[in-house]
């Protein structure tokens, strides 16, 4: 860019840009890492942005699993009508979070470098170190069927609340173990916490480890702001994984898993559905271009295709 069109775009902030954000620790850092990139990219004054925390519905309710209570849309509704409002000029939100069909006056206008994609297991340092029937809480299908395809022994519970909650409840003995995102918790600054599991044995969800920041659609001064700090890999990895997840139609009941990589001008997708007990899976990969949108469909059909009736079912087919 220009020092010009640097300039211009300096000049049209008469306030502060207002970035909405959940308020838990993990969703307040990854606000304040979209704030930063914008003030290190656009050579802003830290008061040229306001963080707007918010409460969502999702972090009001702890004792049943997302999926029983209304799904994804639990992290977004608030954050949405703020922005549908002009309240915020965006909001931003773990992409694992966001559901794959938003409202069309919002557009996903960047994604922040995605970070770690691996689980970390927190309570013992693997799955199969585990003690017999240790009781293991997750509220991530994914994450139960792909324990129990490893150990169907294990006694998979609910377990809520945010990261900080959950590390105490394995502290206090309420439960043996528990899976996090290193993505978290490397925002936590607790990245050495717990032992990583391989993508091989754990295959990530889509989108997992990516943060990304969502806009009016018709606000392109914000869009053009927001474009500065986005990583294309980033956006067409993770656009991928949520085209997969789409064709599926899967919801957060669905255990699914995905995860593309970008090496030039190829996209690597890999994905995997499972039962929820995890006693069958289908797993695949494709190659395509960066600007084929079908494939992923395709291979989301594909594995489908390879399913019994049961695990069809799982999606509804
Ligand atoms: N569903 C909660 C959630 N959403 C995003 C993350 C972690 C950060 C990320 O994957 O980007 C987490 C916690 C976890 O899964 O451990």
């Amino acid at each position: 860019m220009t020092k010009d069109t640097k300039k211009e775009i300096l000049a049209a902030i008469d306030r502060p840009l207002r970035i909405g954000t959940r308020q838990s620790p993990l969703a307040m850092a990854q606000a304040t890492m979209v704030a930063n990139a914008l003030l290190s990219i656009h050579g802003w004054r830290p008061d040229q942005v306001e963080l707007v925390p918010m409460i969502a519905s999702g972090d009001k309710i702890q004792d049943r699993a997302l999926a029983d209570i209304g799904g994804k849309a639990l992290w977004t509704k608030e954050l949405d009508r703020a922005l549908g409002n002009g309240e915020i000029d965006c909001a931003v939100h773990s992409m694992k979070d966001v559901e794959t069909i938003r409202p069309g006056e919002f557009i996903l206008a960047a994604m922040l470098e995605r970070a770690d994609v691996h689980d970390r297991l927190i309570g013992a340092d693997s799955i199969d170190a585990l003690a017999e029937r240790a009781v293991v809480g997750t509220a991530s299908p994914r994450r139960k069927a792909q324990l129990l395809r490893q150990r169907n022994d294990l006694d998979i519970r609910l377990i809520r609340g945010n990261v900080q909650a959950r590390l105490k409840k394995i502290e206090d003995g309420e439960y043996d173990a528990t899976l996090l995102a290193a993505a978290g918790l490397k925002r936590l600054d607790m990245d050495d916490i717990g032992a990583e599991i391989s993508n091989e044995i754990m295959l990530p969800a889509p989108a997992q480890g990516a943060i990304g920041v969502e806009v009016r659609s018709e606000d392109s001064h914000v869009r053009r702001l927001m474009h500065a700090i986005s990583s294309t890999n980033t956006f067409r990895a993770v656009t991928a994984e949520r085209l997969f997840l789409e064709q599926l139609t899967a919801d957060c009941h669905s255990p699914v898993a995905a995860m593309a990589t970008v090496d030039g001008a190829t996209i690597h997708l890999r994905a995997e559905i499972l039962l929820p007990d995890g006693s069958q899976f289908v797993d695949g990969k494709s190659s395509f271009d960066t600007g084929d949108v079908s494939a992923p469909g395709i291979l989301a059909d594909t594995l489908l295709g390879q399913a019994s009736a049961e695990l069809k079912a799982v999606f509804g087919r």
